[in-house]
């Protein structure tokens, strides 16, 4: 397998052209590959792979983040990222930005270039132009907000509408720290994934609570996608529910 170095500085290549900013007439669009082609069992990368990174790395896939304004995604992103809680004022996102994290998955080094989407309503269609290349998206509610939870469908109805069909979803239930604020129970949240067939954690970037799961599990099934190797069996579900822990404890 060859191992492409990521590029310093450059815009990410999933960014659409500009002047295109999807809106309801997008649509949808064709499946989007990673920025890999599989060959003879051999991944190549297909063009130039880029990076804010300066990192090695064997595949590369797009995730992103969407929820509600507030709800903790660019927290929740440099928590993975850094390690660190942006604790202080809050900052809402404008527009769209993202980081690179390179994650070791049994062997094969795999890019997760991370889109954090602004979660604010002016921003949904710069948020619409993004979703035809995503591979993964993570959707974020805030377990002290209960409107943040009841739009939870609006945004599958937008994710149906704008996401591709295969695309990795997971819902994730943030702020699982803040137990004296908490109005909506983890009970609420594995209910509604189950309604929709998505994998469902609580998370909290203030503790790192199944922050580096959330985006290890999404990594695992978009490389076993990848790979389809058929000695390798990999249940995103089944994986999500092993390795989670709850709010009570501490996993990072
Ligand atoms: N207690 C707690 N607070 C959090 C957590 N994650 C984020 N916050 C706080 O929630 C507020 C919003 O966090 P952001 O990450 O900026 O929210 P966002 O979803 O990116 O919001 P937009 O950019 O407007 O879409 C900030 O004040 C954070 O400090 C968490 O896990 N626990
Ligand atoms: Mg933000």
């Amino acid at each position: 397998m060859s191992r492409k170095k990521a590029a310093k500085g450059k815009a990410p290549n999933s960014s659409p052209s500009a002047g295109s900013p999807g809106g309801k007439g997008v649509g949808k669009a064709a499946r989007s590959s990673p920025s890999i082609v599989q060959m003879n069992g051999v991944v190549h990368p297909s063009r130039p792979s880029i990076s804010s990174s300066n990192e090695f790395y064997d595949i590369a896939f797009k995730v992103m983040l969407v929820g509600d304004s507030g709800v903790g995604k660019t927290c929740l992103l440099v928590r993975f990222k850094d390690g660190a809680f942006l604790a202080g004022s809050f900052i809402s996102t404008v527009g769209i930005d993202f980081r690179n994290k390179v994650l070791t998955i049994d062997g094969v080094k795999v890019k997760l270039q991370i889109w954090d989407t602004a979660g604010q309503e002016r921003f949904r269609s710069v948020t619409h132009a993004y979703y035809r290349d995503a591979h993964a998206l993570l959707l974020l509610y805030d377990v002290t907000n209960r409107s943040s939870f009841d739009n939870i469908r609006a945004w599958l109805t937008e994710i149906h509408e704008y996401a591709q069909q295969d695309v990795v979803l997971m819902l994730l239930g943030n702020k699982a720290d803040a137990t004296h604020n908490r109005v909506v129970k983890r009970e609420d949240g594995e209910k509604l994934a189950k309604e929709f067939g998505v994998p469902f954690m609580e998370t909290s970037a203030r503790s790192g609570l199944n922050v580096e799961l959330a985006f290890t599990a999404v990594a695992k099934e978009l490389k076993h996608r990848f790979m389809k190797d058929p000695s390798e069996k990999f249940k995103l579900h089944e994986y999500v529910n092993k390795e989670m822990k709850g709010a009570g404890c501490c996993r990072t």
